[in-house]
């Protein structure tokens, strides 16, 4: 057998399969979908096997030279998705296939040196000599970082003349976790025997030993040191005397170990819950695939039609996937999972270890599991019997990927929701204009659910035009709206929260004489203050400086910070409310793992009145004592270079109302803005999304925006302008001459953020509504490049469907 192998080297020569011969050692377990070390040219690389065929056109095969996988990593349904990912997105079939796995799955190389058997030592330079007396393999990573210039380049000189032999591993990143366990060596009855006849000395072994005797099969040596508060040389003495069986034995990591979960039951559903609820049910039981959009008003109880659809789908024996942002992936959301299902649950996100995640990612490969939550990547879960796929807050602009490959996980939902015969939900109270416009055309089934669970009121939204409040004398950034209304809840003992619109309102430092702006030197785009570190930070290039003291360019010392940060807020927040005991989360105090949880546990207690945050705590909070919601800052965003700036504004401020009043009490909502009459801003008032879709959708087919138009932008970046400019020009020329009316290339311009990092970028952009052959045009750009990529430091990006208008 010949296996047809996809190796990790991406570049677009190289982008299709190999093939290699199986030798006879191996024949057992390469299979589609396992990784494989293969040599190929002078190197070794790490190679996903996609497939096995008798023949191959080529005589003379090298084998594959090392397998990594007993299982496979990815099923068949993933390799072939690989394929579809690679064309939809233009990237290499490689990069494909490794987003779909788990950090800790992708290749590791590491090169090592050793002397060449054939030599003579005294022709080394004396350093070399040296350095290899000690050891006979040496890692190049850790020579390079611990030697001196001279050394090293001996050292290339040796490599060069055979006398110094460089060997390459491939391996793979992936650690189980390994602990030793012990369990009974001899039979009951000896046990019990022995026990009786022990004397009066090793007392403590004697209580270990009856320890394990009494409770236990098998158990973790640490954990029994820790309960029968002894060391590990009393177990090992027991092991001695061949009382005991010691092991290691492979474990999986539990992120949520020592943490217990209640049990919670089905709540009876509400009657829009029902309805919704049988229609995807139908779906569920027929076997077939279609995608609904649930439209569910916040606190309509999604959350509940998600859990109650899940169990119906494992009660046919089936899986479910469901994707929530990153940044609503709180504590609180990943509990109502694993208190509903309990151990059937693997969760993937961001904040566990490259361990952890990789632990989690084999409960669902090994079928432990049947239900995935997740963020993003979590639509690559490799089930084999999916039965639904749920897409929570279906609007998020997260579920696009920013770099290779650019994929959109409503798509990938959608792919494998055909594949496998099984319904896709996306839910939200604000969907996408994308898919509501889908939705209308009946692309997508609708569904509604127009009412908060128990008739609870929407909350009331009070409209503050700061404009007037400084006319009126207010300097600070509370209206007096909201602080009489912060006031009143501590003195109800209620809680409030207070939301920072930070996007589009970094803190930045700026000449009130000059206006000067400090900048990055590298990259276009203004530097951004970090109070916990006092420097001036590039969010781009990493660049840091120290604040200055005096402008750089005028010398004023009327140099300022302008933008409010939380910090800021929460200082502003002890002036004018000094009794408030205020919980702030932003990046800085939630930088600690389980400090998030942390602090909205505490909220949860009551041991804050206001918990003031970012876009952190806009989403899936809901906490019964929260009766105010304060926006700061409301329409900074609306600003952005971004055509969907006035859709996020809305989104993002509905979700965060949608805090307030979900339970019992009454909920209201005080937003401040500078630009109180903007649609956006006045529908929200109302909650009245559909009103505001019908406005927006207007104002995109004014301007020739999605869902009217398909965009593709394409950026060309390089450290050269000349060469940006030029190459950018003859891509757009190459693209208007092909593509037919009424399709039009925008640009060539340069791009919203013009230099990142010294290199410069410009733009072409890609209007369309029918063109077949883009992609193929889009593939021809790329081949033209191709040698130039590879040799110089061009590089040109293709987003289909572009998020970051950047
Ligand atoms: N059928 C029901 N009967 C009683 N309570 C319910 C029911 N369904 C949901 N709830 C409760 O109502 C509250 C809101 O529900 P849930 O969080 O599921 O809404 P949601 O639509 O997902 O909210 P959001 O989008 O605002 O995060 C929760 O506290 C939930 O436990
Ligand atoms: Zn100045
Ligand atoms: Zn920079």
């Amino acid at each position: 057998m010949i296996a047809n192998v996809i190796v990790d080297v991406p570049a677009q020569q190289i982008d299709r399969t190999f093939d290699y011969e199986i030798p006879p050692r191996f024949e057992q377990v390469v299979q589609p979908g396992v990784r494989v070390a293969v040599p190929f040219g002078p190197r070794k690389v790490q190679g996903f096997v996609v497939s096995l065929s008798e023949t191959s056109q080529f005589d003379r095969l090298k084998p594959i030279s090392d397998v990594f996988d007993i299982k496979p990593v990815l099923t068949s349904e993933l390799l072939e998705l690989g394929d579809w990912l690679s064309v939809t997105t233009l990237c290499f079939k490689v990069t494909a296939l490794q987003a779909m796995l788990p950090a800790a799955l992708r290749a590791k190389y590491e090169k090592t040196l050793s002397l060449s058997d054939s030599i003579d030592k005294e022709t080394l330079s004396p350093e070399v000599r040296q350095l290899f007396s000690r050891q006979n393999v040496v890692r190049w990573d850790e020579l390079q970082k611990s030697a001196h210039e001279q050394l090293l380049k001996d050292i290339q000189r040796h490599i060069k003349n055979h006398q110094i032999v460089v060997n390459e591993h491939v391996g793979s990143k992936a650690t189980m976790k390994k602990v030793r366990v012990v369990e009974k060596a001899v039979s009951d009855e000896t046990l019990k025997e022995t026990l009786e006849n022990w004397g009066n000395t090793a007392k403590k072994q004697r209580e270990v030993l009856e320890y394990v005797f009494h409770y236990s099969e098998v158990i973790v040596v640490s954990e029994l040191v820790r309960i029968c508060e002894t060391s590990s040389s009393v177990v090992k003495a027991l092991v001695d005397k061949g009382l005991l069986h010691e092991k290691v034995v492979e474990q999986k990591r539990d992120p949520f170990e020592g943490r217990s979960f209640g049990q919670t039951e089905p709540m009876a559903l509400t009657s829009e819950q029902q309805q919704v609820m049988t229609s995807i049910l139908r779906d569920v039981q027929k076997e077939t695939h279609r995608t609904f959009l649930l439209r569910g008003v916040t606190g309509s109880g999604k959350t509940e039609v998600y859990l109650q659809a899940i169990e119906a789908v494992l009660q046919k024996g089936k899986e479910a996937i469901v994707l929530v942002p990153e940044i609503s992936l709180t504590p609180q959301m990943v509990t109502r999972f694993k208190e509903r299902f309990g151990s059937d649950v693997a969760v993937l996100h961001s904040g566990l270890s490259q361990g952890e995640k990789f632990d989690e990612w084999r409960k669902i490969r090994d079928q432990e599991v049947n239900v995935a939550v997740g963020a993003r990547s979590a639509i690559f879960a490799p089930f084999t019997r999916l039965g639904m796929v749920i897409i929570d807050e279906e609007h998020e602009t997260s579920y696009k990927q920013e770099e290779m490959p650019r994929y959109h996980a409503r798509d990938v939902a959608i792919a494998r929701g055909k594949y496998h015969k099984c319904p896709v939900v996306l839910g939200s109270a604000t969907p996408s204009l994308e898919s509501y416009a889908r939705a209308q055309k009946g692309v997508y089934e609708s569904l509604e659910m127009a009412e908060r669970v128990n008739n609870i009121a929407m909350p009331s939204v009070h409209i503050v035009d700061m404009r007037e409040e400084l006319r009126s004398g207010n300097r600070s950034m509370f209206s007096n709206d909201l602080i009489e209304g912060m006031k009143t809840r501590i003195e109800r003992g209620e809680q409030t929260v207070l939301f920072l619109n930070r996007r589009g309102y970094s803190t930045f430092v700026m000449c009130r004489d000059c206006g000067h702006v400090v900048q990055c030197p590298h990259c276009d785009i203004s530097l951004t203050y970090h109070r916990s570190t006092g420097s001036l930070d590039c969010h781009y290039c990493g660049y840091r400086e120290r604040v200055p003291n005096t402008c750089p360019s005028c010398e004023s010392e009327a140099i300022r910070f302008f933008g409010s940060g939380t910090q800021k807020v929460e200082e502003a927040l002890n002036d004018v409310l000094p009794e408030a005991r205020v919980i702030r989360m932003d990046v800085d105090t939630t930088k600690r793992k389980g400090a998030h949880e942390k602090l909205l546990n505490a909220f949860g207690r009551g041991d804050g009145d206001i918990l003031l945050g970012t876009q952190m705590i806009a989403k899936g909070l809901d906490f019964p004592n929260v009766t105010l919601v304060g926006i700061l800052a409301a329409d900074t965003m609306l600003h952005l270079p971004d055509f969907r700036a006035t859709e996020r504004t809305f989104q993002l401020l509905t979700q965060v109302s949608g805090r307030a009043g979900r339970h019992e009490k009454e909920g209201e909502v005080v937003v401040q803005t500078y630009d109180p009459e903007h649609y956006s801003i006045q529908l929200m008032q109302n909650h009245d999304f559909v009103s505001f879709f019908q406005r927006e959708m207007l104002t995109r087919k004014r301007g020739q925006y999605p869902p009217y138009m398909f965009l593709t932008v394409i950026t060309v970046s390089d450290t050269e302008l000349m060469k940006v400019a030029q190459t950018t020009d003859r891509i757009a020329q190459f693209l208007k001459e092909r593509l037919q009316e009424p399709s039009v290339v925008l640009g060539p311009v340069a791009s919203p953020i013009p230099r990142i990092n010294d290199r410069y970028r410009h733009q072409c952009v890609i209007k369309y509504k029918h063109e077949p052959k883009l992609t193929s045009f889009l593939q021809d750009i790329l081949s033209m490049y191709q040698t130039e990529m590879t040799r110089t430091d061009l590089t040109i990006t293709i987003d289909q469907n572009p998020y970051m208008m950047m």
